[in-house]
């Protein structure tokens, strides 16, 4: 997959972030091709936010609808061969989450983590050789959900290992749930009301769905792996699947091609506990579909959503001053570093203004990969991470510069970089462009 841009035709179908939000981290750029900072200015401090590393499911459920359609498939000879194959590999799958894993980071995810630290000590070395020559202060903030949590205990644990001198200057980490979980703090009514109840989000997320286009991929992909009898039931509306505390659900072909969809997406997490492989059982382009509805959802839920409205990322906001606050005004801290969740990388990008993951669409355009450079997969992967660097002259003007996904990344087109460079921005014009 290529970072800036996707070739819609060239670029093979299992590149085209297929596993949306699930889809592992990579870093985007090697920083040795960083351009240089401006002459006379030094590195100074990092504000860096990341979501969570890979990890298992994020609470039990898929796996468990998946596991009773199939039985009840199995109860009445209604699988094919493909279908047997799968039963095996939801019911590893499911055990992997045994005792209770939901919602915990994977090996795979501390891995990402941990490297991303090395990376960036390995970028800025004299930055923590000052921090430990100074005494200056790492400040560890996390969601206070434990998936968060946990990846920042990872990231701590890549920095110490390369820097043992910068354990006693590290915080214990706190949850900060108004910067880092605003879409559930106080002050999220607004955009809780758009989620439940907004009729413009209603309107497409019901087009969306009824496609007769994904409709026929869902059948397509649930008919190499359950009977003609037992899917014309699932399509009656015969079969009931539900959850007690959750309201995921099967009633139909195409809730049960969207659990599928998840488990295959999650499973790519996985791979050091796995592998859980999928390959023989689904159909990339039964996939696609699935992933454009998957991605259709979190660009309105959580993205850029609907031209001339704000609500889903203007929370941002909180996030955004406090990084700013921090980068002006250290108070004997070198770092903030904070780990989080697709809810605040996905509106975060978009309150940025980053190319490719700010662009909404207007009411009357439905979202398709066809109109949309937008997608889960390249806007908040797991581990994403928006990382300003900041620097610092002797006249102590402050410039910061963006990475994204480890990317040197164009802030807003609104905002406008110091003078001869493209990614170095003042931390007044960063205040004037975002903020006001
Ligand atoms: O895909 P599920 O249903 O697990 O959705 C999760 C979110 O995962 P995502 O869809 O973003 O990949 C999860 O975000 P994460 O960054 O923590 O992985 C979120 O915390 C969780 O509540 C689910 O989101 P939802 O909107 O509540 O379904």
């Amino acid at each position: 997959a290529t970072p800036t841009g996707e070739q819609a035709t060239t670029t093979p179908v299992a590149e085209r972030f297929l596993l949306t939000s699930k889809t592992p981290y990579q870093p985007q750029q090697d920083w040795h091709s960083y351009s240089a900072a401006p002459a006379g200015f030094t590195a100074v401090g990092l504000q860096h936010v990341a979501r969570h590393g890979s990890r298992f499911l994020s609470s039990k459920g898929d796996d468990i609808l998946m596991l009773e359609l199939l039985a009840l498939a199995a109860a009445e000879q209604g699988l094919t061969a493909r279908g047997e194959q799968l039963a095996e590999l939801v019911q590893r799958l499911h055990q992997a989450h045994q005792p209770d894993k939901y919602g915990e980071i994977s090996a795979l995810g501390v891995q990402e983590q941990q490297q991303m630290a090395q990376r960036l000590l390995a970028r800025l070395p004299g930055l923590f050789e000052q921090a430990i020559a100074q005494q200056l202060r790492i400040e560890v903030l996390h969601s206070g959900r434990e998936r968060a949590d946990q990846s920042g205990d990872a990231f701590v644990a890549g920095l110490t290992a390369e820097l043992p001198a910068l354990v006693p200057l590290l915080d214990a980490a706190r949850a900060d749930e108004a910067t880092l979980y605003f879409y559930k703090a106080e002050g999220s009514e607004d955009f809780e009301r758009y989620r439940e109840s907004d009729p413009r989000l209603m309107r497409v997320m019901k087009q969306l769905e009824a496609d007769p286009a994904r409709q026929d991929a869902a059948l397509a992909m649930l008919s190499r792996l359950f009977s003609p009898a037992f899917l014309s039931r699932l399509q009656q509306g015969e079969i009931e699947l539900t959850l007690p505390d959750d309201d995921d659900a099967i009633r139909n072909p195409l809730d049960a091609a969207n659990v599928l969809f998840s488990l295959y997406s999650i499973a790519s997490n996985l791979t050091l506990e796995g592998p859980f492989d999928f390959a023989d059982i689904l159909l990339d382009e039964h996939l696609l579909p699935l992933a454009e509805l998957d991605d259709a959802d979190s660009f309105y839920g959580r993205g850029p959503a609907f031209a001339g409205d704000d609500i889903t990322y203007r929370l941002a906001g909180r996030l955004v001053a406090d990084m700013l606050d921090k980068a002006e005004q250290p108070n004997g801290y070198v770092a903030s570093i904070r780990f989080t969740h697709a809810q605040v990388l996905m509106p975060l990008a978009a309150f940025l203004g980053i190319a490719g993951a700010s662009e909404p669409l207007p009411e009357n355009v439905l979202y398709r990969y066809q109109n949309s450079p937008w997608r889960s997969g390249r806007v908040a992967p797991m581990s994403a991470n928006v990382q300003w660097e900041v620097y610092r002259n002797a006249e102590g003007l402050t410039l910061i510069r963006m990475l994204h996904h480890e990317q040197e990344t164009a802030f807003a087109a609104h905002c406008q970089p110091v003078a001869g460079s493209r990614y170095f921005y003042s931390s007044s014009e960063l205040r004037r462009c975002l903020l006001f």
